[in-house]
């Protein structure tokens, strides 16, 4: 059976529904804006907590999707990501969201840049993207990343998270100050990119 109905004498026939295994509304947008034309991107009807225990990116982005799809019975993608800045070992990595939990994101940024004073500021954005189909027990993960670094100052009120004191590389603006470019640049559009691509060539094979 063909993964993704996709064409009958090169017509659409149809899209395919991806339900998003997130509870981050961010998330599901920038993925929507990248998605192909076959790709029906929609947020998960249920929120489904998931303890993130793995100890990378890609262990927590295959755990959300097979929850998630297991319980959805559906099609289904997630996202594991975060910020890694490598003068202070990866930190704050795959604890990026759980890192100073009760504060605001300008909380976290702050304390962040105080624990940068006189360190390198090379940082990357890492995003773990993965599909999971629950009915033909498929699951396919890859991994990208946007290197950068971290801004001297907080810096733009676009996108989210830790956007706002990240600056990809070429550039001299944060993600906060051109949300615009993520779209482009970012680890979760260079991820889901590759992740789709790759769904389309399983399909292209499927009906070979
Ligand atoms: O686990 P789900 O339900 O997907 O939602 P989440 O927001 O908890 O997502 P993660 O566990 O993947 O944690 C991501 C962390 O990394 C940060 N992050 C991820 N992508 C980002 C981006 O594009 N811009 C800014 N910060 C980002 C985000 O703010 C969180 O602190
Ligand atoms: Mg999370």
């Amino acid at each position: 059976m063909e993964l993704i109905k996709l064409k009958k004498g090169g017509v659409m026939v149809g899209t395919f529904r991806i339900y998003v295994a997130t509870t981050n509304p961010h998330k599901v947008e920038e993925i929507k804006e990248i998605a192909p034309e076959w790709a029906e991107i929609l947020p998960s009807p249920e929120k489904i907590e998931v303890i993130e225990d793995g100890e990378t990116f890609l262990e927590n982005s295959v755990k959300k999707a097979i929850v998630y799809g297991k319980k959805l019975k559906s099609p289904v993608i997630a996202d594991d990501s975060g910020l890694v800045i490598y003068s202070l070992g990866g930190f704050p990595g795959v604890m990026s969201a759980r890192f100073m939990e009760e504060y605001t994101y300008e909380e976290k940024m702050k304390t962040i840049l105080k624990m940068l004073e006189g360190k390198d500021r090379k940082a990357a954005f890492v995003c773990s993207a993965t599909f999971f189909d629950f009915q033909r027990n498929l699951l396919v993960s890859v991994e990208d990343r946007v290197e950068g670094y971290i801004a001297e100052e907080i810096r733009g009120t676009g996108g989210f998270g830790y956007d706002p004191f990240f600056v990809p590389e070429g550039y001299d603006r944060t993600f906060g100050e051109m949300p615009e470019l993520k779209k482009k640049l970012s680890h979760r559009s260079r991820a889901f990119r590759k992740l789709f691509s790759i769904l389309s060539k399983i399909s292209e094979s499927e009906s070979l």
